[in-house]
């Protein structure tokens, strides 16, 4: 039985997420921010920890990448795609609305929503979905833009789902725990890493031209500032494939030779099961026989 925790309070999405990767029997414990969470894990006080890493519309988190890219490493185990629409909620018998509270992310998804059911009601940011649900509960909101399970939480009226600007949007969050045995290939996995390449004319082509000469399609392509120097960018590149294939761990450690710094942020199967594009040449038995090849050589047993 593991301890997982979650970007909560109780009723976020994140906690939907976690349910879908947690086993029978684990305890899921919910934390105020994805900051809190991940110190959790950090701390030994809880396994694992499930945060929201990207989403279809509006890009990034970037609470969850920042904070695995400092302090001690984490990695991603497993991953979770959830479809996301909302619900608004509000007390029972609000007549007007005129603010309207929730997750950045959440709000920006249903802003047109918002401006053509409730003309001139206020966005206004809360940490999480459910903590607007909270809040409009305390009186401090009008409605919250909420997780349709947000509703079996609190004693709120749902006045109305499957809002959301973009149909098909998603969520994708990722379970992590500190670094321990991977979980093994499966032919469909991603792996992340993190890295800040060196401050020279075309050194992130050069990194992602190590991915490309393999044959690694990337998935994501995220670049945040590195917080001491002005203009310095970490990369977060994510990208098909296991580091347990050879040209996967070929193209790590080149990044390793190439960069400041990298961390290996994950290798974990991918939740639409999506398998890995490979180019001719670039299979992992071509590497392979490249390396076997290569060892003879030296050996002088071939040429
Ligand atoms: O606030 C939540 O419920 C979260 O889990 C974060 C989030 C917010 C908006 C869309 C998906 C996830």
């Amino acid at each position: 039985m593991a301890r997982i925790a979650y970007f909560g309070p109780e009723g976020t999405f994140t906690e939907q997420a976690a349910r879908s990767l947690a086993a029978a029997g684990d305890e899921l414990i919910p934390f105020e921010t994805v900051q809190l969470a991940l110190a959790a894990v950090r701390k030994g006080e809880t396994d694992a920890a499930c945060v929201p890493v990207e989403n279809s519309v509006e890009g990034p988190v970037p609470a969850t990448l920042d904070t695995l890219a400092e302090a001690e490493p984490l990695v991603a185990v497993a991953e979770a795609l959830l479809p996301v629409h909302f619900s608004i909620l509000a007390r029972p018998g609000t007549t007007e609305i005129n603010t309207v509270a929730s997750h950045p992310h959440a709000l920006a998804q249903v802003r047109l929503w918002i401006e053509a059911h409730l003309p001139g009601a206020r966005p206004i940011a809360a940490s999480s979905t459910a903590a607007a649900a909270v809040a409009v509960q305390a009186g401090e909101f009008d409605a919250a833009v909420c997780a349709p399970v947000a509703a079996e939480h609190y004693p709120l009226e749902v006045r109305a789902t499957e809002v959301a600007d973009v149909r098909d949007a998603r969520t994708r969050f990722l379970l992590v725990s500190k670094p321990r045995q991977l979980p093994e290939p499966t032919g469909a996995d991603r792996t992340s890493i993190v890295a800040a390449a060196a401050n020279r004319t075309g050194a992130l082509a050069e990194l992602l031209t190590e991915l490309a000469s393999r044959g690694i399609n990337l998935t994501r392509l995220d670049a945040r500032p590195s917080k001491t120097n002005f203009g310095e960018y970490r990369f977060f590149i994510d990208f098909e494939g296991h580091i347990a294939e050879p040209r996967i761990g070929d193209a790590v450690a080149a990044l390793r030779r190439r960069c400041r710094n990298v961390r290996f942020l994950g290798s974990h199967p991918r939740a639409d099961g999506v398998r890995a594009t490979v180019e001719p040449s670039a299979g992992n038995a071509d590497f392979v026989d490249a390396a076997e090849w290569l060892a003879a050589v030296r050996r002088g047993e071939q040429a």
